[in-house]
């Protein structure tokens, strides 16, 4: 059994869809990155690379390589699990938190988690998805931008 934990930041920016977890949520701004910019599968990638000491997705999918310029990060998680499991690891649970003073997550949340679950081979119970604000404090809070965070448990299958 090992463990990993992922945190990723993206800025708001004008002109961009919002994606999260794998889903569209409508609003009037999205995030800035090389890639889509999905700032949940992100950390959610991390979190599994790191617990099969497989550095992070900086190194997997570099950013100034224009082959992962809008990547779809759905791609980019389902290449890190191909890694997992090749090396024979199977999930044990997934726990996220969204940090973002707005929009409103939780409409999304069972989506998000649906779609992670699918990605990652998994059933729905193993995937975890919360949201919080940081009221008003901080760049979350400032509404420049959202991060998250991911806790992995993964198990020899
Ligand atoms: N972007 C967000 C942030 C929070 N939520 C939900 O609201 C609840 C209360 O948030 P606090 O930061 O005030 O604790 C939180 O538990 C989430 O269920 C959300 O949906 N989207
Ligand atoms: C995902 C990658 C892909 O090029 O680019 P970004 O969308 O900028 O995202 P980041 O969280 O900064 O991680 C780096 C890259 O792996």
């Amino acid at each position: 059994m090992r463990i990993g934990q992922g945190f990723d930041v993206h800025q708001f920016s004008e002109g961009r869809p919002l994606i999260i977890g794998g889903i569209s949520i409508p609003y009037e701004l999205g995030l800035a990155g090389h890639s889509d910019a999905d700032v949940l599968l992100h950390a959610i990638s991390d979190a599994l690379l790191g617990a099969v000491g497989e550095g992070d997705i900086g190194r997997h999918f570099p950013d100034n390589d224009d082959k992962y310029k809008d990547a779809d990060s759905k791609e980019l998680l389902k290449h890190v699990w191909s890694l997992v499991k090749g090396k024979g690891y199977r999930l044990g649970n997934l726990d996220c938190v969204i940090i973002a003073q707005k929009p409103k997550m939780a409409p999304y949340i069972g989506d998000m988690k649906d779609m992670i679950a699918r990605l990652l081979e998994a059933d729905r119970e193993q995937v975890n998805v919360k949201a919080t604000t940081t009221e008003r404090l901080g760049f979350t809070g400032r509404e420049e931008g959202i991060a998250a965070q991911a806790v992995c448990l993964i198990e020899e299958a």
